[in-house]
């Protein structure tokens, strides 16, 4: 039915290219099943402090897997399939916009989030552009996961750069027909997919292969919900998504006063949490946290998945210092990340030459353009500010949280402290 109106929308042609395309036999890769295998040793190894611990042998051994297993499958993501009504909805957290990005699955049953790229390292967003309607960034997704590994707080998913054949590897192992449809030839012969089309599909949307080539991101999955379910919390400090609102966070400076009382901000470390994710945001220079994500099992105190780092990195020059609202209005930062913040400022280890130095890992490499990697000196700088002045005008005791400080005891995470089934 939704094809029929796509021919009547006058794209005919591309259509029939595709449907032609669509006749293609899917190639059956073969399996390979192994206990033993990296990503469920990364599944197993989740705990309620964060997805994996320092230096695992076993997070290095998922990246390489990522990086080179033969991707045996492709379909859209669970969340995309929600847009339509088709999918497992006890698998999605919460129902997303339609950007182009797949699940592909290896050999070894890995799964991976693929997400294209959109846009060359040295473009910049332009200036009139919203936060909610920029485009996701490949690169930012990998830059995000190597800072977030620097900062110490491994919350968000190991993700590697991949040249993903898109014939190959996607088009000719998906049995998906909708996503198979959606394939074209571009006039330069390029082949191209589009985002899922829930109106009409333009061409100014789709991600082309050079001729079969692109670049993207690979995420590794989380356990399914089932195994360990998540939910999607609004963030207190949430941007309004029209052009013209405005929150309370943003009009009210006493506004953490508020949230202080509020549950689950009035006792535990969220609000901590909450805190390490706007420095975290702020470094990548994302406003697009519209939502966090926790594991329910680890209760109140679990840490705070950071997922979804596609719209960090888009502007090298502009500092956004309203995403430094929760730590500038809160006046609060977990000592364990001021530490490690200060490290990282010192010439020895500043946090430039760790990211340029982690980022050379991947295949992609140079992720970050020099401009963004200095860019994140500056930014560290101005957190450390935002911090000093709080301590001028509060005091050290007031500021500086030991880490864990009223640790409400929840039932379940005191009693299993792994995902392990
Ligand atoms: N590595 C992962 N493992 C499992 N689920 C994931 C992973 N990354 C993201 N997700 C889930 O998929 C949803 C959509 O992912 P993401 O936000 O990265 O894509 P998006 O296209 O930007 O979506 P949105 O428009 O909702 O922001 C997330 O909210 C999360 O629930
Ligand atoms: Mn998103």
């Amino acid at each position: 039915m939704q094809r029929k109106q796509h021919l009547q929308a006058g794209h005919m042609k591309l259509y029939s290219l595709a449907a032609a395309l669509a006749n293609i036999t899917v190639t059956n890769h073969e399996v390979t099943y192994d206990p033993d295998t990296s990503w469920l040793k990364f599944h197993l190894g989740i705990n309620r402090y964060a997805l994996y611990s320092r230096d695992d042998p076993t997070v290095l051994q998922l990246i390489k897997d990522m990086q080179s297993m033969t991707v045996i499958s492709a379909d859209y993501t669970q969340d995309e399939k929600a847009l339509k009504g088709a999918c497992d909805c006890t698998q999605v957290v919460k129902p997303s916009g339609h950007h182009l990005k797949l699940a592909l699955k290896m050999r070894n049953l890995a799964k991976a989030m693929f997400k294209p790229m959109r846009q060359q390292r040295d473009e910049e967003t332009p200036e009139d552009v919203f936060y909610f309607v920029d485009l996701q960034r490949h690169n930012a997704e990998i830059a995000a996961f190597h800072l977030d590994r620097i900062l110490d707080f491994r919350r968000v998913p190991p993700v590697v750069g991949r040249l993903v054949n898109i014939t190959s590897e996607v088009l000719k192992v998906t049995q998906n027909e909708d996503l198979r449809a959606v394939f074209f030839t571009s006039p330069a012969n390029n082949t191209c997919f589009f985002a899922k089309c829930l109106y009409v599909c333009k061409t100014e949307y789709a991600a082309c292969g050079s001729p079969d080539l692109l670049e993207g991101s690979l995420s590794a999955y989380l356990p399914g919900l089932s195994i360990a379910p998540r939910i999607s919390i609004p963030s207190p400090w949430i941007r309004s998504y029209t052009f013209t609102g405005r929150e309370e966070w943003e009009v009210n400076p006493f506004y953490c006063d508020t949230i202080k009382q509020q549950y689950p901000y009035n006792s535990g470390n969220r609000l901590l949490n909450i805190i390490d994710m706007s420095i975290f945001d702020f470094l990548i220079g994302n406003m697009d946290r519209h939502h966090y994500e926790i594991f329910t099992k680890f209760g109140d105190e679990g840490f705070l998945l950071h997922l979804d780092n596609a719209r960090g990195f888009g502007k090298h020059a502009k500092d956004e210092m309203s995403i430094l609202s929760p730590l500038s209005q809160c006046c609060m930062i977990k000592q364990s990340t001021l530490l490690r913040l200060q490290l990282l400022a010192q010439s020895e280890f500043r946090l430039s030459d760790v990211m340029r130095e982690s980022l050379q890992e991947d295949s992609l490499r140079p992720i970050l353009t020099e401009p963004h990697l200095l860019a994140l000196d500056r930014r560290l700088h101005k957190v450390l500010r935002v911090v000093h002045r709080c301590v001028r005008r509060l005091g050290k005791d007031e500021v500086i949280t030991e880490d864990f400080f009223k640790s409400t005891v929840t039932p379940e995470a005191a009693t299993d402290g792994t995902m392990q089934r």
